[in-house]
């Protein structure tokens, strides 16, 4: 058998850099004389352990030995004196929070009162004991490292006793260890070993009283019981609020924080700290006990009733409920004891320091689940923060309450008036804002919808043009509003299914602004009427028709909801309105965070359901048949609208005024509205020699992107030589020279400048149609680029140059501290705060730019400003 080990093979040296010098003078006097720890008191644990370290490297088994104790005795002196100043302090109060001027004043001012009475407390007792240790010092002593060690020495030097007593210790905290199982193995082998040797030595008095009195009860020795279990309850709790109180020690803060994220984020380390006390102290010879503290009552309980004593074997019984409410054991007992003479219902209240203990737990544990499920850990996970704000807002003033139930009114009105009959609510889909109204469509409205996106749907889920976007097993198309009342032109579909479509959204909408009782108003931002088709009827199918997931935000794979782009972030809520059930499969149904189904939603003509979009939900497989909905996705922020609704609206308006306009457009001229993405135009980028060279990351903001090849050599120079023969000065700035920097002079030439161009024969048309050309493949791959499925359109667009002025091209130049360009933003103005303002005169519908450059020669950079784009956003993560 293999003599003993340290459990950590590797030597690592924890010596401790600022304080070795102290600690070779510390060696000496230790070594010397192991007096009482108040004789030095700036001896620290860290120090000694340090010195034990060094010790056992230079194979000094005796002081090595010598310093690990100490070490380990000064560990406890030094947390247990903390504990003991934390808790003296816990009720230095200085300011009354009763009736304070302001609560959280006063409660920080109690803080500020509470940390001068730690810190008095421990220059009494520590002197000038250094108050700083490393974390990973810390952790060797939580964790017993220094027994590990001590068995070592001790072995080494055959003191078998202290050996077998250290390694049954630390074994007991590091069960696992198989290195110290070996160990203890070795040391039972040896017959100069006693099984009385294995004692552990960081036993905790509620334990060793716990141990008695099981002891006791084996022996059926029931006044035993009562003395060993009523002691060990007590230091139970006396342990526990030591544990809570070495938590409030230094934590590590990883970020820089404000003042109230700093306190909070800190407040939830220490209480997950505190929550951990339970698991670390409910043990018995290093085994956990399930409902340690309970299970104390219950031994209490039974030897109270043997020896008769029906009080308190009563307020045993109670207190053994408060923890383990409906007990059928116990509650049985208790009818036992209420049939007792002189027991009743008062007699089982629970002991008062259980309860104080019991109402403690639980409140944390109430907290920490609020903590799990609402607090942003990272500021880019999405929480569900509207009810806070609800709640903190809706005080419960008569006013206040007036209003609500006005508006509740409403809503029921509202339903009333349009039939609509609400099946089920946050309850049954176990979860808030959620809801599913019956009574929008009727079948024949059902029929129409469905028909139109049978005839004018295109491949795709809406997002991506992929006939099969979520599962192979399904074809996906759909339509838009806008794009059904281009059918009505082209006389595809009559106009009552295009405008059925336009007001049922619209009915949707209200509805669900409404039901969320929203201060402020929805506004669409994707609407789409969309069939699922099952490719393979009645086949066996494992996967999903739509994964699960979130339509704001990107689910990650420990279900969190990061609101990051590519996601749809400032999508709010989702509204799902079906048109059949005349299919197989294909349940909607809401999903928590493990990906585990909440309640699900039978598809069936004229439901709707109605829900957060930071909600995770899917779509079971359509097995046969097809299913269709109509699926609109509501913003709360107006800058994403869509402009399809309008452009519906305008269009159908024109047609009903003017239907002889019905079926006069030509084909042709339709081909032209395919959804970006689709173009010829794109298509020739695929084997282009375009290449992305940085994405927003590597640009350090969203929808950023910097490509190259987006124009050839000799294209450049052709734009150039268009820019520098032709651009007007100042052109695009009221003819300022030098509009942006008075070191430089600025020449551009807008389009219609160029035409003219062509037009007076100044240039030939091949330059003007590069101009054209290169624009339109800029706002091409832009589109494409960031997956937008609507077109962008031309804001503006100009060709410019800068040129640095003559008297600037010496050394001085070089050192201009100003910008060519000062700091802006194209559609807003910057505020002094930082802000920036989305006002005229700023061009407020500018949503992409793009910028063309090249360097020529001269001190000239020639820059296409292409154009500054008008878009909608309609891009989807693939889920
Ligand atoms: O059709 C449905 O029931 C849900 C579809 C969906 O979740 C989505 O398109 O994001
Ligand atoms: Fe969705």
């Amino acid at each position: 058998m293999a003599a003993p080990e340290n459990s950590k093979i590797r030597w690592r040296s924890v010596c401790i850099g600022k304080i070795t010098v102290i600690v070779c003078t510390i060696l000496t006097i230790l070594t010397q004389k192991c007096s009482a720890l108040p004789d030095f008191p700036s001896v620290t644990y860290e120090m000694m352990y340090s010195a034990g370290l060094d010790a056992y490297s230079n194979q000094k088994w005796s002081d090595c030995m010598k310093f690990m104790s100490r070490a380990i005795e000064d560990y406890h002196f030094y947390t247990e004196t903390l504990a003991e100043c934390r808790r003296l302090c816990t009720k230095a109060n200085k300011f009354n929070t009763q009736k304070p001027v302001d609560m959280q004043l006063a409660i920080f001012g109690n803080y500020v009162y509470k940390s001068n009475c730690i810190r008095k407390c421990k220059m009494t007792k520590f002197k000038t004991r250094p108050d700083n240790y490393s974390a990973e010092v810390d952790e060797a002593f939580e964790n017993l490292k220094p027994y590990d060690y001590y068995q070592l020495c001790a072995f080494k030097i055959q003191l078998y006793q202290h050996a077998a007593a250290a390694a049954y210790t630390f074994l007991l905290s590091n069960k696992d260890n198989e290195a110290m199982q070996k160990n203890i193995h070795y040391y039972r082998s040896l017959p100069q070993v006693k099984d009385e040797f294995f004692v552990n030595l960081e036993e905790k008095p509620y334990q060793t009283h716990y141990i008695r009195a099981v002891e006791a009860y084996n022996r059926e020795d029931w006044l035993g019981v009562i003395e060993s279990m009523e002691k060990s309850t007590r230091e139970y709790f006396k342990e526990h609020r030591t544990c809570r109180l070495l938590c409030e020690g230094k934590v590590e803060q990883e970020q820089q924080l404000d003042f109230i994220e700093n306190i909070a984020d800190y407040f939830i380390k220490v209480l997950d700290c505190k929550k951990s006390c339970g698991q670390k102290l409910d043990k018995i010879y290093g085994q956990f006990i399930e409902d340690f503290i309970a299970g104390c009552y219950h031994y209490l309980q039974f030897a109270y009733f043997k020896v008769g004593e029906f009080n308190h074997a009563s307020e045993c019984a109670g207190t053994y409920l408060l923890f383990k409410p409906g007990d059928e054991t116990m509650e049985a007992n208790k009818d036992a004891y209420l049939r007792l003479k002189g027991i009743g219902p008062m007699s089982f209240t629970p002991r008062e320091d259980a309860q104080k203990h019991y109402d403690l737990i639980a409140f944390e544990a109430q907290l920490l689940k609020y903590i799990d499920e609402h607090y942003m850990f990272d500021i880019t996970e999405v929480i569900d923060d509207d009810d806070e704000f609800d709640d903190l807002f809706l005080g419960d003033s008569a006013d206040e309450l007036d209003i609500l139930a006005k508006k509740k009114h409403d809503l029921e009105e509202f339903e009333r008036a349009h039939g609509f009959q609400v099946f089920a609510g946050p309850k049954e889909l176990k979860g808030k804002k959620r809801v599913v109204v019956d009574g929008f469509l009727t079948d024949e409205q059902c029929g129409w919808l469905k028909e139109l996106a049978n005839i004018g749907g295109i491949k795709g889920d809406g997002y991506q043009q992929y006939s099969t976007p979520h599962t192979k097993h399904e074809m996906y198309h759909g339509i838009t509003v806008d794009k059904a009342a281009e059918l009505v032109e082209g006389a595809k579909i009559n106009m009552t299914a295009a405008e059925l479509y336009l007001n049922v959204s619209e009915l949707m909408r209200q509805y669900t602004e409404k039901y969320l009782n929203l201060a402020s108003p929805l506004y669409f931002h994707f609407t789409h009427l969309v069939c699922r088709t099952s490719l393979d009827d009645g086949e066996e199918r494992t996967d999903l028709s739509h994964p699960i997931h979130a339509d704001n935000c990107i689910m990650t794979t420990d279900g969190k909801c990061l609101k990051k782009l590519p996601a749809f972030i400032w999508r709010d809520y989702t509204g799902l309105l079906y048109l059949n059930d005349n299919f197989e499969g294909g349940e909607f149904f809401f999903a928590d965070r493990n990906k585990s189904m909440q309640s699900s939603v039978k598809p069936k003509c004229g439901r709707l359901v109605s829900f957060q979009a930071s909600d995770y939900h899917g779509v079971k497989a359509v097995t046969s048949g097809q299913r269709c909905a109509l699926a609109v996705w509501f913003t709360l922020d107006r800058m994403y609208q869509e402009t399809a609704h309008d452009t519906a609206f305008q269009l159908l308006a024109k047609l009903r005024e003017n239907p002889d306009l019905i079926g006069q457009k030509k084909e042709t001229e339709k081909d032209d509205s395919v959804p970006v993405g689709k173009t010829k135009a794109l298509e020739v980028y695929d084997d282009s020699n375009v290449q992305v060279i940085a994405t927003d990351e590597d640009l350090g903001g969203p929808q950023r992107m910097a490509a190259d090849g987006l124009a050839t050599e000799e294209e450049c120079q052709e734009l150039c030589k268009l820019a520098n023969g032709h651009g007007k000065r100042g052109s695009g700035y009221r003819g300022h020279v030098s509009p942006l920097s008075t070191h430089e002079s600025f020449e551009g030439l807008d389009v219609p400048e160029a035409a003219e161009l062509v037009q007076q024969m100044k240039v030939g048309v091949k330059a003007v149609k590069l101009y054209l050309d290169v624009a339109e493949r800029a706002k091409e791959f832009t589109a494409r680029y960031f997956g937008l499925t609507q077109p962008l359109y031309f804001d503006f667009t100009h060709l410019v140059c800068r040129t640095a002025l003559e008297d600037h091209k010496s050394n001085q130049n070089r050192q201009r501290k100003d910008l060519s360009h000062p700091i802006h933003a194209d559609n807003c103005h910057i505020q002094q705060d930082g802000s920036c303002r989305k006002k005229p005169p700023a061009y407020i519908q500018r949503d992409f730019r793009y910028l063309f450059s090249h360097k020529t020669r001269f001190w000239a950079r020639c820059l296409l400003h292409l154009p500054r784009f008008k878009s909608k956003y309609t891009k989807h993560q693939t889920a």
